[in-house]
């Protein structure tokens, strides 16, 4: 469980990115944090994991307030959050494997680190996960070999290696063709189930966001101006967290795609939208 309580941050320029932001994640819930360019989404992504610190506020992780952290309490807190990334941030020339495996980098001692050595367990956790993001045929492939699609699957494997209890997921299909994107999202959607993971997704794409996640959280220049279930976000919503926009007719590049989801959703702000 995720919660976070008043968080707000205010930068060293003065420009305040984040007000009073309160909200909780129970396990297994994928919330997409949706709203336009500037209104504080990677802020608010980036006070939970702790490369921005946050200027007031609370965010507990389990029983653990985050905020507070320092040194190896900090370092001993990330490992618990698992990031998924937009441009994947996998080591190219190492191996879909190594890859994986490096998700346990934060829970081997140095030596074993520098040498790349990992216990057994570690070995074949990565390869059951592997199997689970369909990609065990690909193991010792470098990852400069494969798409986009399958590198990110990588990035969803390294971030569960870690045995994360809250996922962290930035803009994962950004740089994906529709129909890989509704796979990707589908696989970040179930393996959340299985495991009972909370994750935020920072997601640009509304109806991509809408046909896959539980629930939507739409920030507006700093603040939390939607809470709710995917379909109640309707034209006017959608107006208040975007600004003025006729929303009919609009549809997610994922929506041009004969796919194997019955297609309904209607709306996509474009990213520039404010
Ligand atoms: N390092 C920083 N120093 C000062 N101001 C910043 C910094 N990072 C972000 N901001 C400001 O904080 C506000 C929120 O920015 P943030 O990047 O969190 O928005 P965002 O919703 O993630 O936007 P995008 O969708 O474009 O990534 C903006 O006004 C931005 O200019």
């Amino acid at each position: 469980m995720l919660t976070i309580d008043r968080l707000t941050k205010t930068y060293a320029s003065g420009d305040t990115a984040l007000r009073e932001v309160t909200f909780q994640i129970p396990q297994g819930q994928v919330v997409g944090l949706i709203g336009p360019s500037g209104a504080g989404k990677s802020t608010l992504i980036r006070c939970i994991n702790r490369l921005v610190e946050p200027s007031a506020g609370t965010v507990r992780l389990g029983e653990t307030d985050l905020v507070p952290l320092r040194g190896r309490e900090l370092r001993r807190a990330r490992r618990r959050i698992g990031m998924i990334f937009q441009e994947y941030a996998l080591v190219e020339r190492l191996t879909v494997m190594e890859n994986v495996l490096s998700g346990r980098l934060g829970y081997v001692p140095f030596w074993r680190s520098f040498t790349r050595r990992f216990p057994g367990q570690d070995i074949e956790n990565a390869y059951r996960l592997l199997d689970r993001v369909g990609l065990l045929a690909h193991a010792d492939k470098r990852a400069d070999a494969l798409s986009g699609g399958q590198r990110q699957r990588v990035g969803i494997a390294r971030a569960l290696a870690q045995d994360p209890e809250l996922l962290l997921v930035d803009e994962p299909t950004a740089s994906l063709d529709p129909k890989t994107s509704r796979q990707i999202m589908r696989l970040i959607t179930e393996v959340c189930a299985e495991r009972g993971l909370p994750a935020i997704v920072n997601i640009h794409d509304v109806p991509l966001a809408q046909r896959y996640l539980d629930r939507l959280i739409g920030l507006k220049a700093g603040q939390v101006v939607f809470d709710d279930a995917p379909d109640r976000l309707d034209d006017m919503t959608l107006t208040r967290i975007y600004g003025a926009e006729d929303w009919s007719g609009a549809e997610s590049d994922a929506d041009a795609v004969d796919g194997d989801d019955a297609a309904t959703p209607r709306m996509m702000p474009a990213r520039s939208a404010s």
